[in-house]
């Protein structure tokens, strides 16, 4: 069975309003099946950079001690900043020599503390799935490029550009064919896949309450569709949602309608 670790970890995001994504857990959270779902405590305060270039690292660090504690087979882990998965990821039962990645997100996520515009994890984490970047928090050993699937990725900062070559990209028209994420990821040869939801990968009109919106995103209804067509063809082997940042409980109302959709998706 499936279970849910609810990780309302805020230290990876660039946002000024970063502690909305406490706000966002919590509302999945109370959505979520109770005796299914593990609320995990991450550090009240900021943290410490720790002479990195990584900003909040000493807080990072800790909840990943947390995440590790409570990682089990078949977790959909519920963010916080899209760098929980990086965590969920480094404890995962089994390692990660057979996996792929799926990375649902309309930022690249490929900084390292030397290109970062912020010195936010969030935007340094699939740089670190890759083993790169700041050795305390990469992944070891990382996932190779030709593992990687990444879709509806749309908003990169220049360093980022020559890093995303090497990658599978599928942009939002190409989920018009279902199949289109299910043949990327066979095609990779790996035996299981993480699927990494980053809610700003949807269309703004599908859903509002992420700290940084980008036009041209994904529809619920398409990737939805995607992922239960690849999960016929690889097994999960666990999952992430995060980036849910909603600016008032009457947005995070109107929001969860189409995360519960990505949730039924993925679990
Ligand atoms: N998944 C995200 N929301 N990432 C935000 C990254 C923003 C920017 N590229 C940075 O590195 O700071």
């Amino acid at each position: 069975m499936v279970r849910f670790l609810v990780v309302p970890q805020w230290q990876g995001s660039p946002a000024t309003r970063a502690m909305l994504l406490i706000d966002g857990a919590t509302a999945i959270a109370g959505d979520l099946p109770r005796a299914a779902t593990t609320v995990l405590e991450v550090p009240v305060e900021a943290g410490e950079s720790l002479g990195t270039g990584v900003r909040r690292l000493s807080s990072l660090l800790r909840t990943r001690e947390v995440v590790a504690e409570a990682m089990s087979a078949d977790t959909v882990v519920i963010g916080g900043d899209c760098s929980v998965t990086v965590a969920a990821l480094a404890a995962l039962p089994g390692g990660t020599d057979d996996l792929a990645i799926v990375w649902c997100d309309a930022h690249a996520d490929m900084n390292t503390p030397e290109t970062s515009p912020s010195g936010a994890f969030s935007g340094m984490a699939l740089r670190a799935v890759l083993g790169e970047g700041e050795p305390q928090l990469a992944l070891s050993p990382g996932i190779p490029r030709d593992r990687v699937v990444a879709v509806g990725m749309r908003n990169l900062d220049d360093d980022e550009v020559s890093q995303v070559e090497g990658l599978t990209s599928i942009s939002a028209s190409d989920l018009d064919s279902v199949d289109a994420v299910a043949d990327a990821v066979v095609a990779t040869g790996a035996g299981r896949v993480w699927v990494h939801i980053d809610v700003d990968v949807l269309d703004p009109s599908e859903l509002s309450g992420v700290s940084d919106a980008a036009p041209f995103g994904v529809t619920t209804a398409a990737l939805s569709a995607a992922i239960r067509r690849l999960r016929e063809r690889v097994p999960l082997a666990g999952a992430t949602i995060s980036g849910f940042a909603p600016r008032t409980p009457a947005d995070a109302v109107d929001d969860l309608g189409a995360l519960l959709r990505l949730i039924g998706a993925i679990a």
